[in-house]
């Protein structure tokens, strides 16, 4: 099908940086990543109160890049904590704002992408989207039984990245996405495991303050009556457990790092705590592919490692190791966020697929 040129700006809001880019359809015409500094950041008291001044970063980056935004036909951010909502492309809208503004299942950066396309788009009347955001729910219901009857196991992880690499490997493999069984680990700073069954992601763990592998900061499983006993030791308040769980585990607890590039540095130098740990890190990855790939009965037509981890050869070599007697393993590094944001605007503005309305 012939495409009719649509220019689109896609906004990915971290922790510490916003990344930017202006595409043709899907083709990246400028990428950009601003970086904002503790002390930028630190006048704000919330997520949300940091809004005004990243849209503002934003405008005034693409005009540096001479980039005329009344050429747009649409942005799309990376969506947020929202409520659980099952993947695709949606238009933002009043009740979305709302959602994103209080931060329906939590806070974190990518509430403000919503937010700060709706406000770009606006002004520009032209549409905005979020796409597969962090909180998209496909699990089947067995997956949603915890084994402890006050806590459901919920659905929040990498489902922009996860999702775009699914449909890269289905396509080379001359497939459509719901037609194939993928397992799929995002390794960035926290690391998620999905089970994706005929386009749908019927099984995962919460990467953000819920199970799984622990990755550079996340803690991942953990024995629960320990736990239990932390929380009451008197030692941590509340915000204080969630932050150390979120934020100050994994790699980072045990080395004091979470650049991983780092840690590879101190293992070839010869730090062997480095060397367990990382390596521990692997074997909970591999062990987390190996219990996905029961949910898959065994039929797998591929295991993707994407996410910043894996650029690290040796990561990717101690995982495969353990895991390639399931399915072949394809290796996308990086998080290809952008690029999955203007695939999934392009995909509504060309037809191929229609906006869905928030909460459907
Ligand atoms: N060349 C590399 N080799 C190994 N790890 C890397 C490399 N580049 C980045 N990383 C790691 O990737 C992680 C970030 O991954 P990314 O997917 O961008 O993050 P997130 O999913 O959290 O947004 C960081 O922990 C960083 O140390
Ligand atoms: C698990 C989804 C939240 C998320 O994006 O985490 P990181 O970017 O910190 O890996």
């Amino acid at each position: 099908m012939q495409r009719q040129s649509n220019r689109i700006l896609a906004i990915n809001p971290a922790s510490t940086s916003t990344k930017i880019g202006v595409f043709d359809n899907d083709i990246l015409i400028m990428e950009k990543m601003i970086r904002h500094t503790t002390e930028d950041l630190s006048k704000f008291s919330s997520i949300n109160d940091q809004y005004l001044f990243r849209k503002n970063t934003i405008l005034e980056a693409l005009d540096e890049e001479g980039m005329n935004v009344s050429n747009l036909a649409a942005v799309c951010g990376r969506g947020g904590l929202l409520r659980p909502i099952e993947g695709g492309t949606y238009e933002v809208n009043s009740g979305m704002l709302e959602d994103l503004r209080v931060g329906y299942s939590g806070q974190h950066a990518s509430n403000l992408g919503g937010i700060i396309a709706f406000e770009i788009a606006d002004a520009l009347n032209i549409p905005a989207f979020i796409v597969d955001p962090v909180v998209v729910d496909e699990l089947e219901p067995l997956a949603r039984v915890s084994g402890f009857s006050s806590i459901k196991r919920k659905s929040i992880f990498h489902a922009l990245n996860q999702k775009a690499v699914a449909r890269r490997c289905a396509e080379k493999r001359g497939r459509r996405y719901e037609e194939v069984n993928l397992i799929v680990a995002h390794m960035g700073n926290g690391i998620t495991v999905g089970a994706h069954h005929n386009g749908r992601v019927i099984d995962v763990n919460n990467g953000l303050h819920g199970d799984g592998p622990f990755s550079p900061e996340r803690a991942g499983t953990v024995p629960t009556g320990d736990l239990v006993e932390l929380c009451f030791s008197g030692h941590y308040s509340h915000q204080e457990i969630i932050k150390k769980l979120v934020r100050q585990s994994g790699l980072f607890a045990y080395l004091g790092t979470s650049d991983v590039v780092k840690v590879e540095q101190r293992i070839v130098s010869g730090d062997k705590k480095a060397e367990l740990i990382y390596h521990a890190m692997a074997y909970q990855i591999a062990r987390e592919i190996g219990a996905i790939s029961a949910v898959l009965k065994g039929q797998v037509d591929a295991i993707i490692l994407t996410g910043g981890l894996a650029y690290g050869e040796s990561l990717v070599e101690l995982i495969s190791e353990r895991v390639s007697w399931i399915a072949d393993v394809e290796i996308q590094p990086g998080e290809n966020e952008l690029q999955a944001l203007a695939e999934g605007a392009a995909r509504v503005l060309n037809g191929e697929e229609r906006a869905k309305v928030y909460p459907f």
